[in-house]
Formats: structure tokens, sequence, C-alpha cells
């Protein structure tokens, strides 16, 4: 039953997204239904327009506030080639978390001197792959990572800057597994018990680990201000108790990323400038009743920066209906291109992309094609009559769709095609059966 007042779809104005003359959803001016035919589905579609321009309303909060900062995109939220290029030619920073993320950002020509590191558990191969590479910053979350880069460092005879991670105890509003502030956490170093200071005091007596200041992330799809104003309280206690005791200036104080997005109707985000605007406010008014010297800020969004400029277009296939109980759409993707919903139950909302303006006549649920019960992409959508063969689009699926995408079932992994301006550019090939058995080996005879 079609729920009263349900909304058209028209809702979603999401950076260039338009109903265009044929009736199609387009994006960067380019027809859906024209990227599905040549590029096939699942697609995720981007508009590289949208990225550019939430990357343009985070500089300008800065320089409206005159304040020293830098921006860098936490590259988890989709890293590929293009993306980076994409990043660097905006000439913002990025974060990568692994050896991965950084081969990925050499590939692409990234400037490492713009490169924050981030990770609890870096390898020795890891960090040395950094120090190498002439990655700009280094995030030190632990005690452990204190020794081994300080031993590393001097093998290589080099210096390295670094901020420390600092776990603030707070818990930000948002699902427990993307929470990363509370201090029952396995990220950063404790404020409470003392610990950060401790490591502070550490890394002031090795000469090869410059300090530029401390980091803080909080947490992911975070909708409200008052958990960032509480961390930033935290941190610029702590940089006071710092300056006491040896006199250090923080030139860096790194705020992370997790500011909220519109997934469905229901989330009212504010703008991801929003957040920051308060931010920076914040901290310019604690860290001046402290008399302390402003830091420059560092922020790191991933989420903000390219989820609602990702759509995923998936083609429909079967369908089972269960009256009185659920009608299940089944689409040519699911799980292996968007683990969200069956992670963190995260939702959904989907259209379809040859009629985004149509009534809505059912009521289904779009599961996808993996063997699991729980591969359900989105409950309880609107939709008007569906056949096979139609593309279903499902927005906000630009950050940790992909990135978390996985060959489960031997399904391979979608194409990637970014648009901008009429044109729409292959970034990531579709990954065909070939790639799925070119690293598996033949059995040996012996076993
Ligand atoms: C250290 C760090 N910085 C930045 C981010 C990016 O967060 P988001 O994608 O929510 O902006 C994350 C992920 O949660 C993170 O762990
Ligand atoms: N992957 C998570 C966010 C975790 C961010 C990394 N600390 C998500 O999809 O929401």
């Amino acid at each position: 039953m079609l729920k009263k007042g349900a909304k058209k779809m028209s809702y979603y104005h999401y950076g260039t997204m338009v109903t265009n003359a044929a009736g199609h959803l387009a994006i960067g001016g380019v027809d859906t239904l024209d990227l599905a035919k040549e590029y096939g589905t699942p697609l995720f579609v981007y508009d590289t327009a949208l990225i550019k321009q939430r990357i343009q309303a985070f500089k300008e909060v800065f320089e409206a506030a005159h304040v020293a900062y830098k921006i860098t995109y936490a590259s988890k939220a989709f890293a590929a080639v293009a993306m980076y290029q994409l990043i660097a030619k905006a000439g913002i920073g990025c974060d990568i978390v692994s050896g991965g993320e950084l081969y990925t950002a050499q590939q692409a020509g990234f400037p490492m001197a713009e490169v924050t590191f981030h990770g609890n558990n870096k390898t020795a191969a890891e960090i040395e792959q950094a120090i190498a590479a002439g990655v700009g910053t280094i995030v030190v979350d632990n005690f452990s990572e204190i020794e081994l880069l300080d031993d590393l460092l001097a093998k290589a005879n080099k210096t390295a800057a670094i901020l420390l991670r600092i776990s603030p105890g707070i818990s930000a509003h948002t699902h427990e597994y993307i929470m990363t502030g509370q201090e029952d956490s396995k990220f950063g170093f404790d404020l409470k018990s003392g610990q950060a200071t401790q490591a502070f005091l550490e890394v002031e007596k090795r000469d090869r680990l410059h300090l530029l200041g401390i980091h803080c992330h909080i947490g992911s799809q975070i909708f409200e201000t008052n958990g960032f104003e509480m961390a930033a309280e935290a941190l610029v206690q702590l940089l006071a108790q710092w300056h006491q005791k040896t006199g250090f200036d923080a030139q860096v104080m790194n705020l992370g990323g997790g500011f909220g997005v519109r997934y469905t109707a229901d989330d009212q985000p504010l703008a991801p400038q929003d957040y920051v605007k308060d931010i920076v406010a914040d901290v310019q008014g604690k860290m001046a009743e402290q008399g302390l010297k402003m830091p420059a800020i560092w922020i790191e969004p991933g989420r903000s920066m390219v989820a609602e400029a990702g759509t995923t277009l998936y083609t429909i296939g079967t369908r089972k209906d269960l009256p009185g109980i659920r009608n299940y759409l089944a689409v040519d993707g699911g799980m292996g291109d968007n683990i969200r919903p069956a992670l963190y139950q995260a939702k959904y909302d989907t259209f379809l992309a040859g009629q985004p303006e149509a009534e809505p006549t059912q009521k289904v649920t779009v599961v996808g094609k993996y063997c699991e019960s729980g591969d359900i992409l989105a409950y309880d959508q609107q939709l008007p009559a569906t056949q096979p063969g139609d593309i279903l689009a499902m927005p906000t699926t630009g950050a940790y769709g992909y990135a978390m995408a996985s060959n489960y079932n031997r399904n391979p992994r979608p194409a990637v095609v970014f648009v901008e301006n009429g044109h729409a550019a292959l970034v990531v090939k579709r990954e065909s059966y070939a790639n799925l058995v070119q690293l598996d080996q033949t059995l040996p005879e012996n076993f």
C-alpha cells in the first residue's frame, strides 16, 4: 500500500541531478539511461561538479574566517586513481590509511607532501613506504607506533612531521560501528587517563619526530555540532596543559571529518561547510580564551565530499510478491557494491531513472542478487510500476560504497564513471570474470 502523501522523487536535487527533456534522470548533463546502456549496471556515477562545489564551499569558510587551514579528503570514502587526480587538481590534500591507498595516490601522481597517513596499526612496511615516498604528515596513533616510527626514521636517516591522534572521550550520536571518539576505542591516545600527555612528552624527547599538533576524529555521519564542540573544548584544554608544561604551541589542530549527509528524505543535515563554520568559530573563541596562538585548522571530510555526488544505477530483474507481507524487487547488484545497509542498517531511497517524476503506485523492498537473506538494499520503497530491465537509481552511494565493495559470490565489482558538463568518463572499469581468477593458482598435484 502506498503511504498517503508519499513523495515523488523530484525532491532529489543533489548537485546537477535533473529530470531531462526525455523525462529521465540526468547527472552532469548526461542521461543516466544512456550511461546504463553504454557502461552496463550496476554502475557508480559521480557528479564531479558537486565534489568541486563542496571543496570550494569548505575553502570559502576558512577564507572568510581568516584562519590558516588544510582540507584533506579522507580517501577511504572512495579511492581510485582518477579520484586522487581530481582532488589534486582542486588543490587540496588527502588522507590515506593503508599502503594500498598510498600506492594508488602515488600512481595518480598525487603530491606526497599533501598526504596525511592515518591508521591504528600501520605496518613497518607501510611506514617505510610512506617515509620513502615523502608523505607530508603521519598521524601517530599509539605508543608502539612512536617507537616503530622513530626506529624506521633512524634507519632511513630522516625526520617526519607528525600529529598525535587523541581520543577525547566524546560519544558522538551515530551508529556505534562508526563512532571513534569515545573512551573505549581502538583509535588514538586516551585523553582522560593521561595517555595523551604521556605521548606528547615521549615525542618531545625524540629529535626525528617533529610534532605539528593534534588530531581527533569523533566519528562519521554526525548531524549535530555539539559533539565537535565538546571535542574542540577537550583539545584546547589539552593544548593549554601542554603549553603550560613546555611552552609548546601547536601549529595544527586536525578535527577530522564526520559531517553528516542526506541519505533519505528523513535526513536533515547542515550543509557540510556549516559544520566547519561553527567549529572554526568555536575553536577561535576557545583558543583566545586560553591565550593560546591559533593553530591552522585541518579537516578530513570523506563522506560529505563524495556521498551525495554518487548515484548507483541498477537494472531491475525478478520480483517476489508476498501479499500482506512484502514485495521483493531484485536488482543486479546488492551487498557486494553496497554493504552499508547490512553493516550499519543504513537507509537509502530509490527511484526509477527512466521516470523520476512518476507517481508511486507500489511499495517494494529492494534486494540484491547475493546469496544472503540480509542482502537488502532498501526497505519500503514507493515506486511506480516497474518492469524487468528498468533502471533503478539509488542516490548518495558515493562514499563507502565502491570503497567497501567485494567479490562475494564471485560477482565482479561495478564500473565507475565521472560525469560533468555533458561528458562521461569511465574511471574504473567493470571487473571481468578473468579479473576474478587472475590471482588464483591451479591445484598442485600433491594435494
Ligand atoms: C581519521 C578519520 N578521518 C576522517 C574520516 C572521514 O570521515 P567522514 O567520511 O565521515 O567524513 C574518517 C572516517 O570515519 C577517519 O577515521
Ligand atoms: N565505512 C563507514 C564509515 C567509517 C569511516 C571510517 N572511519 C560508513 O560507511 O559509514
